[in-house]
């Protein structure tokens, strides 16, 4: 195995940290993941990085066309996951069935100018959709959402999952692993550490101030090169709110981040599958149904497990700053979940 392939592979089995499970041994439980807009931008990656896990015995490659080439060309790469490409609604059962993970990037992405939330009309039916039948073929998989509006979509998909009368709270998560990931790198550029020493907490939702980053709380090992002013912090929470516009508009009309979103989505997916498995230690920043705050959903560390979110983590202590912070984010994400909340119920868009 040549130098970068271990790397690659040492990366999904989250950047080296441990995989013993509870008693100690290797996974050897079969898992199944099931990719939901398999051949979108992020989706592409994302099945890729997924054949690669170690934890995926079988992959299900969905999309409303165009999975079974991406399925035929991922299942050449000589790893453990059998592929199974799906195409079109009367195919997406059949995707799901007996999936333990299912991780849904379906949907249209923003084009510059426009908000998150400009995504709504058209992204909300689609998860909607997708829920139900997930609800129907595999009621007990962990649901990984990252089709936005990621503070809209995973209220939505609670309430369709309520009202099947199968919502588990503890298996439907908002993917906000990559506003960890931006802080994480842009911090540890910033202060000139290694970006694998840095822990950056990131919490509320995932669109503009609802990302809130606590950099109060950052954590690193090794010499800092550079003490950061007020200023400074105040710039790096701006650029992690910010992250994905920046994308969005370097792309100029070509979509939003996909790679680095492929990448994110796969350690929380990698993660879940650790859980699943007893593995300890494993947690996660990631938008739950929660009571930390006021908002019923919201973005913190949770503590995953064989039955998903097993523990919801609180905020630590807040700076005066971060505090206001969160008063802002809690606003803006309980109006969006309103705005979720309201359209399963009624079809109000
Ligand atoms: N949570 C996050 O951090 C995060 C990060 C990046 C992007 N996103 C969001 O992810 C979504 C996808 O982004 P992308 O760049 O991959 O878009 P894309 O347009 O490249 O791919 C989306 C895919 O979804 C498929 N699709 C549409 N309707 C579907 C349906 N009913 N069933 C199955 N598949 C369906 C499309 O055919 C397409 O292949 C967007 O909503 C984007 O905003 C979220
Ligand atoms: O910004 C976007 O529209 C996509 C995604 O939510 C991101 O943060 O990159």
């Amino acid at each position: 195995m040549n130098s970068l392939m271990r790397a690659t592979r040492q990366a999904l089995q989250m950047a080296a940290r441990s995989y013993a499970t509870k008693g100690g041994e290797k996974d050897s439980m079969p898992r199944k993941v099931a990719i939901l807009g398999a051949a979108g931008g992020i989706g592409q990656p994302l099945s890729l990085l997924m054949k690669m896990s170690p934890h995926v015995s079988s992959l299900a490659l969905y999309d409303i066309a165009g999975t079974p080439g991406v399925a035929a060309d991922v299942s050449h790469m000589n790893t453990l996951a059998k592929v199974k490409g799906y195409a079109g609604e009367d195919q997406l059962h059949e995707a799901l069935d007996g999936a333990d993970v299912v991780i849904i990037p379906a949907g249209v992405p923003r084009k510059p100018g426009m908000t998150r939330d400009d995504l709504f009309k058209i992204n909300a039916s689609i998860v909607q959709g997708l829920i139900k039948a997930c609800g129907e073929a595999c009621p007990k998989a962990l649901l990984n959402i990252i089709s936005n509006p990621v503070n809209s979509t995973v209220p939505i998909a609670a309430e369709t999952l309520k009202s099947m009368g199968v919502y588990d709270p503890k298996r439907l998560f908002g993917v906000t692993t990559l506003d960890l990931v931006r802080a994480r790198t842009f911090y540890a550029d910033a202060i000139g550490v290694d970006v694998n020493s840095v822990d950056v907490p990131v919490v509320g939702g995932h669109a503009g101030t609802t990302i809130l980053p606590l950099f109060s709380q950052a954590k690193h090992s090794g010499q800092a090169k550079k003490q950061l002013s007020p200023e400074e912090i105040e710039a790096l929470t701006k650029r992690t709110q910010d992250g994905g516009t920046e994308v969005v508009q370097a792309k100029a009309g070509k979509g939003s981040a996909t790679l680095s979103m492929a990448y994110a989505g796969a350690l929380f997916a990698d993660s879940c599958l650790r859980g699943l498995s007893g593995a300890a230690n494993t947690s996660e920043y990631t938008m739950v149904q929660s009571e930390i705050t006021s908002c019923p959903f919201f973005a913190s560390k949770v503590r995953l497990g064989p039955s998903g979110a097993e523990e919801i983590l609180g905020l630590g202590e807040l700076n005066e700053i971060e505090q206001k912070g969160l008063d802002i984010a809690i606003a803006e994400l309980t109006a969006s979940v309103e705005k979720g909340v309201k359209f399963a119920k009624d079809g109000t868009l």
